[in-house]
């Protein structure tokens, strides 16, 4: 169990994380979102001691990081997978590891066995791909057999085989009783893998809650309804009390998930559907639509920005 207590990082003028308050569990995989900027780097770090916070505290069961006796043991890490020694092998990357935190040799061997990389593992990590390296990282994070994992955008680089092996080591990994928290851009990945969402913006807390309830709070169900008989259908929705939403064509929209209800009246009336089908927004449209007014840098693809209004980080980018 990992728990912030009003967690808050000043960088001067700046606020990166602004008092937050949540605990990320055991036996599920949570995943930590927010645009860029949101502050995930940074509170991923100091859950690691690698910054002080300002204000606020972090516990990992029930200890600060810096207190914990071989911290790998407890807690195992992904930030940044190019933070290693280029001119060492893996296997003596993961040796160094495991020797400064009393971990025996021959988990070494498993680790490499577990991402993979046994073949490479006398090979120089310096030429070593993006996919590779993480699959270091993911190995040293391992090593210590730690019952907590965390994770800062692990798919980076990884090719679709290896996205699918990191989303069933993930889930496999809280199975076993682990806590396991990620975070990553990828929407589509993360509705795969997550349970539970821990949603940031500005450095604030916007959202702690289950994968489900966050897709249901943050997006607009619907039944989407094509039907040759438009007008029939619509005086029969009327009729029972249906507010319909036209979308043009053969389609109609109606707020809610009242599909059996719909398909119920057009038997009724012999009426012919060439579709039915509840619709859910997908996670990145939850996302866009909670994290709408915290993201700071808009890209703009209409026409190009006046030259005042250009910033120094590049063309069609403004902070707002
Ligand atoms: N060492 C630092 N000094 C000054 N400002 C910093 C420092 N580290 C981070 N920041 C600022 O704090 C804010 C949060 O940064 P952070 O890297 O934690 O965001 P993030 O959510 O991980 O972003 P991304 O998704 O782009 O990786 C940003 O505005 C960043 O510029």
């Amino acid at each position: 169990m990992i728990e912030l207590e009003g967690l808050t990082k000043r960088y001067g003028e700046k606020v990166a994380v602004n008092n937050l308050t949540f605990a990320v569990r055991p036996g599920i995989v949570t995943g930590f979102l927010g645009p860029n900027g949101a502050g995930k780097s940074t509170t991923m770090r100091m859950m690691l001691g690698l910054d002080r916070p300002t204000a606020g505290d972090v516990r990992i069961d029930g200890q600060h990081y810096d207190r914990l006796k071989d911290p790998l043991k407890y807690i195992g890490a992904l930030l940044d997978a190019k933070a290693m020694h280029g001119g060492r092998s893996a296997f003596n990357h993961l040796l160094c590891l495991a020797q400064s935190n009393g971990i025996p040799s021959s988990r070494v061997h498993e680790v490499l066995e577990t991402v993979g990389l046994t073949s490479v593992a006398r090979k120089k990590a310096k030429g070593f791909s993006l996919g590779m390296g993480q699959r270091l990282g993911i190995a040293g994070a391992l090593l210590g057999d730690p019952r907590i994992l965390m994770f800062d955008e692990p798919v980076n680089g990884l090719d679709p085989e290896g996205i699918h092996w990191i989303r069933n080591l993930m889930k496999s990994l809280a199975a076993q009783g682990r806590t396991v928290f990620v975070s990553s851009h990828l929407m589509s990945e993360m509705a795969l893998t997550a349970d539970h969402l821990v949603v940031i913006g500005q450095g604030r807390l916007l959202a702690d809650t289950s994968m489900a309830d966050f897709i249901a709070q943050n997006s607009r169900s619907y039944v989407r309804i094509r039907t040759p008989q438009r007008e029939r259908l619509l005086d029969v929705l009327h009729g029972a009390g249906i507010t319909v939403v036209e979308a043009g064509g053969e389609v109609l929209e109606v707020d809610g998930s009242k599909s059996e209800r719909i398909g119920e009246l057009a038997a009724q009336h012999q009426i012919v559907l060439h579709e039915l089908s509840p619709q859910r927004a997908s996670l990145e449209e939850a996302f866009m639509r909670l994290t709408a007014e915290s993201v700071e840098y808009h890209a703009h693809s209409d026409a190009p920005l006046e030259q005042e209004q250009r910033e120094p980080w590049g063309d069609g980018w403004r902070k707002d």
